[in-house]
């Protein structure tokens, strides 16, 4: 037994977590009281829920904030008996909204990550922890930081995963939000094993592709990051011969410990007004438009760059000669560009549990889909937009408010640094030859 234990940060991570529980339980068929309602029970459910002696089934998830109006978030959406008490955590600070004012002594620590301990020993074998956050919040960047530090100290040859939402700098309340962002990036960069990020910008650009919506909420934008997050997952839930584990996504690229914010694709996501016809999907349609840049999480274009890893996680009553038939002719096409020291290899795994949908959401249920990672280039562009933005706010004498404020300022201008190295590093990978630091002995994984 392998379990995953998922870690909530702040209000984004509530009400994440909790939409992405609901959405696990429709697929386990378990009720938001724990209750098992299916026939096949099987022994992965595990990994994820903790039986109980009552024969409940608990969540392996905690959830953390600096205070307690987050659990409306899980009353909202009826998801508060699913999960231990113990495992809902909250400080007694009001909103703490900088970076710096939610970190606390390691005293005060040691009761949050007591929660953790104590998670970890009911475990037979911990093979990995999620975390789930929005980097802008300065509960859920602080808090999330020091955290994350902790565990891996702890458990740091664990595979570690982030689901970070990137804040829509536009739109955001105050600069605060940027700063918040930076600061919690050199603990993202270095100590995370797979990073994905999803910027709300995209997300309800995408709402109002998908549903015409113009004002969305956050529930709504969440939502369309479940289906991506599920699928990912299910290597653990429901083990069969052709899953992909995405432990195996990591490029290999030894010398760019950083490459690991590979660019997500998903499709289809089809709204509930949709005709559906549309919901008949060949495994060609599946794998030439999940490519499409209107299926794209990050906004970026693959023009920008090559491909330098490429994974494929189908879903559903996928049929194997005909995915690998599409794969070949893909890989057959220029469709994707490929750097030149890499073979244009996909690999592609099939979970062939059925994705699952809520019954009072935006998109309507499908029997297959397809989520791509891929290592590009063209992620650089993510990181240019922020530096840019902390570029300009450090012409300004804003910052001065926040130094002091209490905001580090050797540690703030070191994290602008490390994201402008990453930047540079996935700069590299948009070249078509092997840099002069990176050999073909460097690549690994194909
Ligand atoms: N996509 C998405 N974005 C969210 C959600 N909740 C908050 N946000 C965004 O995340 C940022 C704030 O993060 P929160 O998680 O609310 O912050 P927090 O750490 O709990 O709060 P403070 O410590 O008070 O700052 C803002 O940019 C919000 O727009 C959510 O459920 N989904």
């Amino acid at each position: 037994m392998k379990e995953t234990i998922c870690l909530n940060f702040g209000k984004a991570g509530f009400t994440l977590g909790g939409q992405l529980w609901k959405l696990y339980c429709i697929e386990h068929s378990i009720d938001l009281e724990g209750n098992y309602y299916g026939t096949q029970k099987s022994i992965e459910m595990q990994g994820f829920y903790k039986p109980t002696k009552e024969k409940k089934y608990i969540p392996r998830s905690i959830f953390f904030d600096n205070e307690d109006d987050s659990l409306e978030e899980l009353q909202k959406m009826g998801t508060s008996k699913l999960f231990s008490e113990r495992n809902v955590m909250y400080g007694q600070t009001p909103s703490t909204k900088l970076f710096c004012n939610s970190l606390i002594d390691q005293e005060e620590m040691d009761k949050y990550f007591n929660c953790l301990l104590k998670n970890v020993e009911e475990c037979s074998n911990v093979s990995e922890f999620l975390f789930f956050h929005s980097a802008g919040g300065g509960f859920s960047s602080g808090f999330f930081s020091q955290f994350t530090e902790q565990c891996v100290e702890q458990f740091g040859k664990k595979f570690m995963c982030n689901f970070t939402i990137i804040p829509d700098f536009d739109l955001a309340e105050k600069e605060y939000e940027l700063i918040n962002t930076v600061l919690c990036f050199p603990t993202i960069i270095e100590k995370m094993s797979l990073s994905l990020l999803f910027e709300n910008k995209v997300l309800a650009s995408k709402c109002k592709n998908i549903s015409n919506l113009d004002l969305p909420t956050y529930s709504q934008m969440n939502e369309l990051i479940l289906q991506p997050i599920s699928s990912l997952t299910t290597y653990n839930r429901f083990p069969n011969q052709y899953n992909l584990n995405c432990h195996e996504f990591l490029s290999g690229l030894q010398c760019y410990p950083s490459i690991h914010f590979p660019v997500l694709n998903h499709y289809p996501l089809i709204s509930t007004k949709e005709k559906t016809e549309k919901m008949q999907v060949s495994e060609e349609d599946l794998t030439f438009n999940v490519y499409n840049p209107k299926n794209c999480f990050q906004n970026i274009s693959f023009g920008d760059g090559y491909f330098v890893n490429a994974k494929l996680y189908y879903r559903g009553e996928i049929e194997i000669n005909k995915m690998k038939q599409a794969i070949a002719k893909l890989q057959n096409t220029n469709y994707n560009k490929f750097v030149n020291w890499v073979p244009n290899v996909y690999r592609a795994g099939v979970c062939e549990e059925p994705p699952s949908y809520s019954s009072e959401g935006l998109l309507t249920g499908v029997k297959k889909n397809v989520t791509a990672l891929t290592d590009h280039g063209a992620m650089k562009n993510v990181f240019k937009d922020m530096i840019e933005k902390v570029d300009k706010l450090l012409k300004t004498n804003l910052m001065d408010n926040y130094y002091q404020k209490g905001i580090d300022q050797d540690q703030f201008l070191d994290a602008v640094e490390k994201l402008k190295t990453l930047y540079l590093d996935y700069d590299e990978l948009c070249k078509n030859e092997i840099g002069d630091d990176l050999s073909e002995d460097d690549y690994e994984d194909f």
